[in-house]
């Protein structure tokens, strides 16, 4: 996909605009605290002081990982493709969430390792039935990454919602965010790796040589599309497509967890302006998404011990922004319900 131009959302008349409606509501100077920040967040990337939430969607994007043979994760291969039967039935944490707070959820088969037939449901993109086990060989070719990236970019293009989230599910690809934090952040690898769905000490200890022997086989790799395809998955390469055009078309872009902020980390390297559309849900227990964060200079929302992905952070975090907007948008100023301003 062509990378897009991404506009800041900066302004200096907006941004204060917006601080003197959030002043002006009905409440002590400041006391909505964090829910200030975000209002003004999303009246900028709307360029609006009136900012409206459409609809949210959701888009959980599934993808195999050829590196599942290097026994990285603790859970089998066939996993992502049951819990995308589980998806389509209704079943998951994300599809209760999201039904919650009333997403419309929409599930992508980016390159399950699987042959689900035509499904009502399934958005079918998938690439190629899983990537190369990057212990050997790139996970994919530039062209899959560029075909998955396109893919993403073009499902949120069709869609109307102005607010949109993005999941993922793949067994082995807290492996693959790993190593894309490693190679463009400079993070240490052991910084960078963790239990994923729940290895232990021995399991993290062997996850990490795999990535150092990986890292070190493909040390050529180097630009951030380089470092994607070699590393990456499809469903994480569509979250990055997706996320970029989502931020080209002003959207407002719920950041998930560990997987979900690595997607993030590429589209921010390809075009750091796209950062200036996120809202980060939540820190994952995930070990190293906490320092991904710090890097990004990402506040996140929540700190709930979440460590599942699936979107599940953002659905939960909704609701927070969605207060906000509907404060800014319809609380009384002190002028217009007679209130006394504070005494100088
Ligand atoms: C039942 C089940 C449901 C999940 N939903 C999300 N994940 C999460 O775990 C996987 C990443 O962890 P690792 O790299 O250790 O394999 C991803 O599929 C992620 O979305 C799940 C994992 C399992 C087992
Ligand atoms: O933070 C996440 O998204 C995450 C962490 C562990 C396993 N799966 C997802």
């Amino acid at each position: 996909m062509q990378i897009p131009h991404i506009e800041t959302t900066q302004s200096a008349e907006l941004s204060a605009l917006l601080d003197a409606a959030i002043n002006n509501k009905t409440k002590p100077l400041g006391s909505l605290g964090t829910l200030e920040k975000v209002a003004k967040h999303i009246g900028l990337i709307q360029q609006t002081a009136q900012p409206t939430l459409t609809k949210p969607a959701m888009f959980v994007f599934a993808g195999d990982h050829g590196v599942v043979a290097e026994n990285i994760s603790a859970y089998p291969q066939s996993v992502t493709w049951q819990m995308v039967e589980n998806f389509l039935a209704k079943g998951a944490a994300i599809n209760v969430f999201a039904g919650q707070h009333d997403f419309d959820l929409k599930v992508v088969d980016a390159g399950v390792n699987h042959d689900f037939g035509a499904r009502d449901g399934l958005i079918d993109k998938k690439v190629a039935p899983s990537t190369q086990n990057f212990a050997q060989q790139a996970a994919m070719t530039a062209e899959q990454c560029q075909l998955a990236m396109q893919h993403g970019a073009d499902l949120v293009s069709a869609s109307a919602a102005n607010i949109v989230g993005f999941g993922e599910m793949g067994i082995g690809n807290t492996t693959s965010a790993a190593a894309l934090m490693h190679k463009l952040s400079g993070i240490s690898l052991s910084a960078c790796v963790g239990a994923g769905t729940g290895l232990n000490a021995d399991g993290i200890r062997h996850k990490q040589r795999v990535l150092e022997a990986a890292v070190e086989f493909h040390h050529a790799a180097k630009t951030p599309l380089q470092v994607l395809a070699t590393f990456g998955g499809f469903e994480i390469a569509m979250m990055t497509g997706a996320m970029l055009q989502a931020a080209k078309l002003r959207k407002v872009i719920l950041v998930d967890g560990f997987i979900c902020t690595s997607a993030l980390l590429v589209a921010a390297k390809l075009q750091p302006s796209s950062l200036d559309y996120c809202v980060f849900s939540h820190c994952s227990d995930e070990s190293g998404h906490k320092a991904m964060l710090e890097y990004l200079g990402a506040q996140p929302l929540l700190n709930l011990g979440l460590r599942l992905g699936e979107g599940t952070g953002s659905a939960l975090a909704f609701p927070l922004v969605h207060s906000a907007v509907k404060f800014l948008c319809e609380m009384a100023t002190f002028e217009s319900a007679q209130v006394s301003e504070k005494s100088e």
